[in-house]
């Protein structure tokens, strides 16, 4: 969390100011009441002072990447995302009361609840992944709690396109849980990369100190933790319920070379799920989206610096009676006796519609009605 004090709350629309959250290195986090539908939500706001053309792109990308993939169960939800009356771009969130940042180095998570989490994180950042997104910044202040207890991923702040935009010039880094590639600018972010700060995020979580940290509770400079880092030598987390298995897996995930680490966030996940199988625990259910899903949808653009707000679209009234008339016209060019269906094997039926039928019955009792009372007047002529 940012050491300063948080900014004013922004005043909005159909929600109520109740309390600071907390506080990154761009935005406040406030908690608000919305008043329709009732329920608290959490309100991300940018910092006036860093509003830039960079820092809109970054509040763009996480809107449209947060939107895209918070379906996904382990994924904090986003509600909405526009800009408040004094101008500050704001995003409206699923409000999490905990999280494991504040926690983990005054108590470690079990082995049970570190695995849990880990496949829940592992499911949603393969998910991403899939719809081409890096999250780039995998620790334990962006796993939240929601109100039912799960594990979140919160915070594509500066996540960027796996295949690469101009977002992916961009260094950005939380040194502890970065990869050895990342902190000597080697590169901007890889799914190997982010393996890697996802073993250092769980060990984290496990160890109750972030993994290149002295384990006598020494303490090291950012330059002596990046020296660590690059080294990448593993220390075993030594603990009882840590089976060997774990450490094992956490240590393949942080290996200095990319390609001996597992190749996929999926296969991180059936690592720990066969951790969970061995000390006889039910493995967490693997939730991973479709490829119908992930190929769904225009690709994220992560270079969009627009103000961008939601827009209430015009109904306009000569536009809807050209609808209707275009409606009209298109109903009256329809054939009348048969509507055409193909079939599974490319057979076409055609129904005669009962409506139709009944029409066409009247017609010939009318034209029956009228050939009997011209032959009666023929009669009576007679
Ligand atoms: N949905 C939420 N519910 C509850 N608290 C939240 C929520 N989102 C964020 N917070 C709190 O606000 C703090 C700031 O969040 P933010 O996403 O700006 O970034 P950060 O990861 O802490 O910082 P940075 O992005 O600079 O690394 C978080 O550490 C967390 O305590």
């Amino acid at each position: 969390m940012a050491s300063r004090l948080p900014s004013t709350p922004p005043v909005l629309s159909g929600f109520h100011y109740v309390r600071p959250l907390g506080a990154g290195g761009f935005a406040d986090v406030f908690l608000f009441e919305q008043n329709l539908p009732r329920r608290s939500v959490a309100v991300k706001v940018l910092l006036q002072s860093v509003v830039d053309a960079e820092v809109l792109r970054m509040f763009n990308a996480e809107a449209d990447v947060m939107a895209r993939l918070s379906s996904h169960p382990s994924i904090l939800t986003v509600y909405s995302a526009s800009i408040s009356a004094d101008g500050r771009p704001y995003l409206v969130m699923e409000y999490c009361p905990s999280g494991p940042a504040g926690r983990f180095r005054r108590t470690p998570f079990s082995t049970a609840d570190a695995l849990e989490v880990g496949v829940r994180i592992a499911s949603a950042l393969e998910t991403a992944h899939r719809a081409g997104v890096l999250h780039r910044d995998i620790k334990p202040s962006n796993i939240l709690h929601t109100a039912y207890g799960t594990a979140v991923l919160s915070d594509f702040g500066i996540a960027s396109s796996l295949s690469h935009s101009s977002a992916a010039e961009l260094f950005a880094m939380s040194v502890p849980w970065s990869a050895p590639e990342v902190i000597e600018e080697r590169t901007t972010g890889t799914v190997s990369s982010e393996v890697w700060g996802f073993g250092a995020t769980l060990y984290s979580l496990l160890a109750g100190r972030t993994p290149f940290e002295p384990a006598n509770g020494d303490k090291v400079t950012t330059e002596q933790l990046r020296q660590r880092i690059r080294r990448a030598k593993y220390t075993p987390i030594v603990r009882a319920d840590v089976p060997a298995s774990l450490n094992s897996a956490l240590a393949q995930m942080m290996s200095l070379d990319p390609r001996k680490r597992p190749q996929t966030m999926k296969d991180c996940a059936e690592l720990l799920r066969a951790v969970q199988a061995e000390i006889g625990l039910t493995p967490t259910a693997l939730e991973v989206a479709v490829d119908a899903w992930a190929f769904a949808g225009a690709p994220i653009d992560f270079d969009n610096t627009l103000l961008r707000q939601p827009i209430v679209a015009p109904v306009l009234a000569e536009d809807s009676r050209s609808r209707a008339r275009a409606r009209a016209k298109a109903r009256a060019a329809r054939p009348r006796e048969a509507a055409a269906q193909p079939s599974d094997d490319g057979t076409t039926i055609a129904r005669v519609k009962p409506s139709h039928l009944w029409l066409k019955l009247s017609a010939a009792a009318a034209v029956g009605v009228a050939a009997a009372v011209a032959i009666m007047a023929a009669l009576r002529a007679l």
